[in-house]
């Protein structure tokens, strides 16, 4: 077999499909299962990116290279080397269990997450053993012969063998801002552009369909990096983003401490490699090395809990932004609307009920329609309308101008028939058929076809006008259809469709803007129907904008009328991510929901991009989640999903940032005044363990419906004021600690740690219970898995310094009076926290909350 780079990817269109085949040893009737199995194995997947290492080894290997862990493998090492086995034993064995901890947790949930994902990801149609399959876009391989519609996302390079009415958005790859049209034939010309019978992975079918064999994948294609689409690669959204930023503070933070307490243990001459340890010991219990794994696990959680609610999450972090989203725009059919379009009335152009205007649509949806809910309801009145008819040319439907035609060759002659929003359609016509003779059609006449529009739409139905014109029999069957043909048309009459509204559709909205999430429709279609739904469905309708209005208007001024205008119509494709991104210039966290090719600019721009199952490739390779259902309510569903994860994530930054980092800076404090150290490195290393241990239960944690009633920003002022509250209250009973047993128990150094670890321990894992709900802690019960987790914890710690083992760690079975002087400061420090919580937890005054 030749090897990919036999077919020069450059040029491989000047070459004959017989050509191709034979450097690719296959036929043009596909490849079978075995054969598509081998190359499968010889040329890779078709993917951009080189598989990552995902085995448990490159797992483990990833977290023994940082820098933390390579620290504390030397400082066991260097532990052994002087004579202090235990000691070195204890560093490494620790460091080896929570990587375990950590690892496996993690990958478990990344599996979870990679299967949904899989789950969605995106097909192409080949042919396999003599049938056409879908199969996913990564086993695509060359040899293959695939069969491409309107909608689809181009999975490969490859050689079109014939086509019908097939255009190809390329404007990504080869800057070409029209569709193209491809067909089978020679071309000579090198440059790609000019490729008129090669499809490009990456492009857009706009129309039509094609079949064609694959000479190129994955990377060895030629605009393989463009092509990215169809990959998951993804930007950093706003909350990876806050998260990344949270890590770095805490970074520097640590840092700088460790810096300071190494350098005054050298200034007071201390033992050099005793304060090291020590200060990596810090070091370690203050990163939150556990942030990654928890978000983590409780975002594949989630994705897992809003699969059984018909949420397939794409991009994991996309939960975030969707229980933080403040504004929803969606498109009008299938989600306001059951998508079940159907004909309701065909008039002539005078006026009155005619079923020619609708038979002619139904030609020309059939010839060269495309998979939009429209040509199918025309098809579906007229399902024989194009026997006896052939398309000789068509120019692809076009969302900006709102038409599109064919050429077609029938019973009544060659004849353009053109379709679209009435108002470009009738713009476009200069006669219109009165009793099956044209006669000239003038401002008058055209102004009285749109006042009947307008009384069809006020009837809730949308409206398609059809125009036809006998095209010159000069014209050749080979000349392409541009603009210019789609002029002096004569108006045959208007189809009117029912599309009524979901009847679930009022009540999900009324609990999405419950839940702080506002509502806005942005549609393609004729205002009137838009508002007249909106309507409907309870959303304020008083004010409209067409795409006409947003288009005069400034970016400024469009930034100011988007927060008050709720319902849009006839927007172009640009100008629904024009919206979505005014929308996000004001601070709004804007999710989009559209199935469209339309919609496939406004999904990327937007912080969430939602589709539906069955929507158009473009649209869900766009999106962040597809729901399994087009239903608002599922959205609503995910809303709450997705609030739910961030507020257990946060519980956990919380942790961090109050009791555990308060512990660590008063252990760094006490260090330097103290003779000798508050805790030994190992016992610092063994309580970030337990501790660790105590939240693995976190992800799993029960929330309470009042901490999910708004949208979810993360607040970087509100963590810092509880950081700045609950901080210092530990630091306080910290001191009384130290104290007691300096002063009151004239504690040994080892009574003296054993003591503080216990306090430590007690203090960091039971303030949990206080932190993780803002109800008083017995009427909000944690889930059995986070109790479990932090009371295995807990006994541990307290058990250990009364067994043989505590012994290795230098720990000594406390005096009874010191234990109880240690559980009325735990108490006292419980109450505390559970007082002042109020105030830490106080609702932010932030900009980004929205109106209600
Ligand atoms: N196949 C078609 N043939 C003729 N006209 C069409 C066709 N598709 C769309 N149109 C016209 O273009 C307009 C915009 O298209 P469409 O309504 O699909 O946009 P949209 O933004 O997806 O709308 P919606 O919000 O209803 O989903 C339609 O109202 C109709 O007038
Ligand atoms: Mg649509």
């Amino acid at each position: 077999m030749t090897h990919p780079s036999g077919v020069a990817p450059q040029s491989f269109w000047t070459l004959s499909a017989q050509a191709l085949c034979a450097q690719l040893q296959c036929t043009a009737e596909g490849l079978t299962d075995a054969e598509a199995q081998a190359r499968r194995v010889q040329f890779g997947p078709n993917s951009d990116a080189p598989p990552r290492a995902k085995g448990l080894l490159a797992a483990v290997g990833r977290r023994l290279r940082e820098p933390l862990s390579l620290i504390l493998l030397g400082a066991g090492a260097v532990s052994v080397a002087t004579g202090d086995g235990v000691g070195g034993g204890i560093i490494v064995t620790i460091l080896g269990l929570s990587i375990g901890l950590d690892t496996v947790q993690e990958g478990r949930a990344n599996r979870a997450a990679e299967m949904l994902r899989r789950s969605v990801a995106l097909r192409a149609e080949v042919l396999r053993g003599g049938v056409f399959r879908q199969v996913p876009v990564e086993e695509v391989v060359p040899g293959d012969v695939m069969r491409v519609r309107a909608g689809d996302i181009i999975a490969a390079d490859a050689l079109v063998l014939d086509s019908e009415a097939f255009t190809a958005g390329e404007a990504a790859l080869t800057g070409e801002p029209y569709p193209v049209e491809k067909r089978p034939g020679t071309v000579t010309a090198t440059s790609p552009g000019e490729a008129s019978n090669a499809l490009f992975r990456g492009a857009v079918a706009q129309t039509g369909e094609a079949r064609a064999l694959v000479v190129g994948t994955g990377r060895n294609t030629l605009f393989g990096a463009a092509a990215a689409v169809l990959g998951e690669g993804q930007e950093v959204s706003a909350f990876q983003r806050d998260m990344h930023a949270f890590g770095l503070i805490t970074a520097r933070l640590t840092l700088a401490l460790v810096v300071v307490v190494l350098a005054t243990h050298m200034l007071f001459g201390r033992q050099v490699l005793e304060s090291l340890m020590f200060a990596v010991a810090l070091a370690v219990g203050l990163t939150p090395e556990l942030l990654p794994m928890i978000t983590t696990v409780t975002l594949s959680r989630g994705a897992l809990r809003m699969a059984g609610r018909k949420v397939i999450v794409k991009r994991l972090a996309a939960i975030h932004d969707l229980g933080a989203m403040t504004v929803l725009c969606t498109d009008k059919t299938g989600t306001l609307t059951s998508a079940e379009i159907a004909l309701s009335r065909s008039l002539d152009a005078a006026g009155q009920d005619d079923p020619q205007a609708a038979r002619l649509g139904a030609i020309a949806a059939s010839l060269g329609g495309d998979r939009g809910a429209l040509d199918a309801a025309l098809l579906a009145s007229h399902p024989d309308a194009a026997l006896g008819w052939k398309m000789l040319q068509r120019h692809a439907f076009d969302f900006t101008r709102r038409v599109g035609s064919v050429w077609a060759e029938g019973l009544e002659g060659r004849l353009l028939l053109v379709k679209g929003a009435p108002e470009a359609v009738l713009a476009l016509c200069t006669r219109h058929r009165v009793g099956g003779a044209e006669q000239p059609l003038g401002d008058a006449g055209r102004a009285q076809a749109l006042a009947r529009v307008h009384a069809l739409a006020q009837d809730g139905l949308r409206v398609v006008a059809v125009a036809s014109r006998k095209r010159p029999d000069t014209a050749s069957a080979e000349q392409a259809l541009t603009v210019a043909d789609e002029t002096d048309l004569v108006f045959e009459g208007l189809c009117a469709f029912a599309d009524p509204a979901k009847p679930t559709a009022a009540a999900a909205i009324a609990r999405l803007s419950a839940a702080g999430v506002r509502l806005k429709i942005l549609s393609g279609d004729d205002p009137i129907v838009v508002q007249r739904l909106a309507l409907q469905v309870g959303l304020p309708a008083d004010r409209v904008l067409t795409g006409a209005d947003v288009a005069a208007l400034s970016d400024d001024a469009l930034a100011v009328q988007v927060q008050s205008v709720d319902i849009y119509g006839r927007l172009a494709p640009d100008q629904k991510a024009r919206l979505v991104r005014a929308l996000k210039a004001h601070g709004a966290v804007v999710g989009f929901l559209g199935d469209g090719i339309n919609d496939a600019p406004a999904l990327k721009v937007a912080d969430v991009g939602l589709s539906v199952e069955g929507a158009s490739g473009v649209a869900q390779a766009a999106a962040d989640m597809i729901l399994m259902a087009s239903d608002l309510e599922v959205v609503a569903d995910g809303v709450e999903e997705g609030r739910r994860t961030f507020v257990n994530i946060l519980k956990y930054v919380r942790m961090g940032a109050s009791s555990n980092f308060g512990n660590m800076l008063s252990m760094a404090v006490a260090s330097l005044f103290l003779p000798f150290l508050p805790m030994l490195p190992t016992q610092i290393l063994l309580n970030n363990l337990l501790y660790d241990f105590s939240e693995i239960g976190i992800p799993l944690d029960t929330v309470r419906p009042e901490a999910i009633a708004q949208p979810q920003v993360w607040d970087m002022h509100g963590l810092l004021r509880f950081a700045g509250t609950m901080g210092p209250l530990s630091s306080l009973f910290d001191l009384a600690t130290f104290g007691g047993l300096l002063w009151l128990f004239q504690a040994t150094p080892e009574e003296f740690r054993t003591m503080w670890f216990m306090e430590s321990m007690a203090t960091q894992i039971l303030v949990i219970f206080i932190i993780r709900t803002r109800a008083r802690p017995w009427r909000d019960l944690a889930h059995p898995a986070l109790v479990a987790s932090s009371l295995i914890a807990l006994l541990v710690a307290m058990a250990l310094p009364f067994t043989p083992v505590g012994a290795w760690f230098g720990f000594v079975a406390p005096p009874a009076d010191m234990l109880a002087g240690m559980g009325a400061l735990v108490l006292g420090y419980l109450v505390c926290a559970q007082w002042l919580k109020a105030y830490a937890l106080a609702d932010r005054s932030s900009p980004l909350v929205p109106r209600r």
